[in-house]
């Protein structure tokens, strides 16, 4: 025969209480005399652990009085006392009404009345007719009187439904406890000693009662501890893929002059993407500077004239907007700055940084995101290179299929953005391309250069299987302690 587990002082008193209570107790229904709802709770989940009793989750909606309904308690509902009123008089007007209730008030009174069935006619309310609503509004009152004493628990009266203010509903969980071991052995017989006082040792009483064993067999919970964030995994990840490849890291800063994070780049100054709507602009209290200011005469030249073959764009390049500082739209900046302060090739550089964008955000955008950016400067440089790269980069995170497609950037030609296919569904990642020559010639950057700048939390999206790009920065603690990669 299996021995019977040991029960420490607070399971013996629960499971006293259970036994008494009979199967089928609720949880929030145990009292037992010098332990709060926790220590219940914890005595439960052991003798549960520890075979002697199973329990089930059950949630129950309960009501409460709201403050209206205490209100109404004591004066009435607003319909009583509208019928009240008119069959004192034999009938009433709404103007009647109103100033006898109130015109609140008597409003209430009036839609309640409507929604059963009783409505003036030819302006009036007649006594019969009021009279009609009287039993159903007996009934309303009658269950809030009961709220009142006891926290009702079954169905409300349609009267009362969704009348939020009068009463509340709340959802709570509570466990129904049902006993597996019945055997009142476990719970009598005197309680060996579970915690060594001073007063038992100097009084000897312990060679009495002597001590309650240690149960070794207890299962304990499993603990959490803390791990990294899904995102900061991913993060390491990537770069990880990179930096196997032979690729350099950069780091950049948030806040950049619209001279490297647009002009440097050929992006026009009558862009959209420019405007207060799409970027976030920074008042500085003291002119910063920009970096590299001897680079602003040639990126004036090939926005007005161009560079070699190419005819630029053909505008009055303003300075002034240059200077403008932002938070970096993207990481290209730094790609770029980065091939100017290291012109030699070749080069393969890449960042998973953050970048900041004026949006709207849901459940694929965000105000604030990380971009995997890259570059190879080389002579080797190509769109094939490119498309190589892309389909290598997403097959080492488990995805195989990628579909590569024609788009436009100011800074690259040919341009393509990638959209990555996972259950059927297709997600755009972001842009790529070949730098055209009038961003890397006027830097003195010879050979062809390839470029990416790729979404993080969209792939995130994909990676961890989320449904809401928002859920990343949201720290619920139930998704960040079970996530998995679905790959
Ligand atoms: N910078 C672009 C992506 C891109 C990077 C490099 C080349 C082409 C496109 C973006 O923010 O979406």
């Amino acid at each position: 025969m299996q021995t019977l587990p040991i029960l420490s002082a607070n399971e013996r008193k629960v499971l006293k209480a259970i036994y008494r209570a009979g199967d089928g107790v609720l949880e929030r229904e145990l009292r037992v005399e010098g332990l709060d709802e926790r220590e219940i709770a914890s005595a439960v989940s052991y003798l549960e652990r520890k075979g002697i009793v199973s329990t089930e989750r059950v949630t129950e909606t309960r009501y409460q009085l709201g403050p209206e309904g205490l209100r109404y308690l004591s004066e009435g509902l607003p319909e009583r006392r509208a019928i009240e009123f008119i069959s004192s008089r034999g009938s009433a007007t709404l103007q009647d009404l109103f100033s006898e209730l109130g015109e609140q008030e008597a409003r209430i009174a009036l839609a309640q009345l409507a929604r059963l069935g009783i409505r003036p006619v030819g302006g009036r309310i007649s006594a019969p007719e009021a009279e009609r609503a009287r039993e159903e509004v007996e009934r309303s009152e009658e269950a809030l009187r009961r709220l009142a004493s006891s926290g009702y628990t079954g169905d409300l009266p349609v009267g009362l439904q969704r009348r939020e203010g009068v009463v509340q509903r709340k959802q709570t969980s509570t466990r129904r406890i049902k006993a597996l071991v019945r055997d009142l052995s476990l719970v009598e017989g005197a309680e060996g000693i579970g915690e060594l006082t001073h007063e038992a040792i100097v009084s000897g009483s312990w060679r009495e009662r002597g001590f309650s064993p240690y149960d070794l067999h207890t299962e304990v919970s499993v603990g959490w501890h803390g791990g990294r964030h899904p995102l900061s995994e991913m993060i390491d990840e990537v770069r990880e893929i990179f930096l196997e490849m032979g690729f350099q890291e950069m780091k950049g800063h948030y806040i950049e002059s619209a001279l490297w994070n647009m002009d440097a780049l050929f992006i026009p100054q009558d862009h959209p993407a420019r405007e207060m709507q799409d970027t976030f602009y920074i008042q500085a209290s003291q002119d910063i500077g920009i970096e590299h200011p001897e680079i602003v005469d040639v990126v004036k030249r090939v926005h007005e004239r161009g560079w070699g073959r190419y005819v630029g764009w053909r505008y009055r390049w303003s300075v002034g907007e240059a200077r403008k500082l932002l938070l970096r739209t993207h990481t290209t900046v730094t790609t770029i700055r980065y091939l100017y302060e290291n012109p030699e090739p070749p080069l393969a550089i890449f960042s998973v940084e953050r970048v900041f964008r004026h949006e709207s955000v849901d459940w694929k955008h965000l105000a604030e995101l990380h971009q995997i950016e890259g570059a190879v400067h080389s002579r080797e440089s190509s769109l094939s290179t490119l498309k190589w790269l892309m389909r290598y980069f997403y097959s080492r995170l488990g995805f195989r299929e990628i579909r590569l497609v024609p788009s436009y950037y100011p800074y690259t030609e040919p341009s393509m953005d990638v959209i990555v296919k996972v259950n059927g569904r297709e997600v755009e990642l972001g842009g790529s391309g070949v730098f055209r020559p009038e961003v890397t010639r006027p830097l003195g950057i010879r050979e062809p250069v390839i470029a990416w700048g790729l979404g993080l939390e969209r792939l995130a999206m994909l990676y961890y299987g989320l449904d809401d790009i928002r859920k990343i920065y949201q720290s619920d603690l139930s998704w960040l302690m079970t996530y998995r990669v679905k790959k």
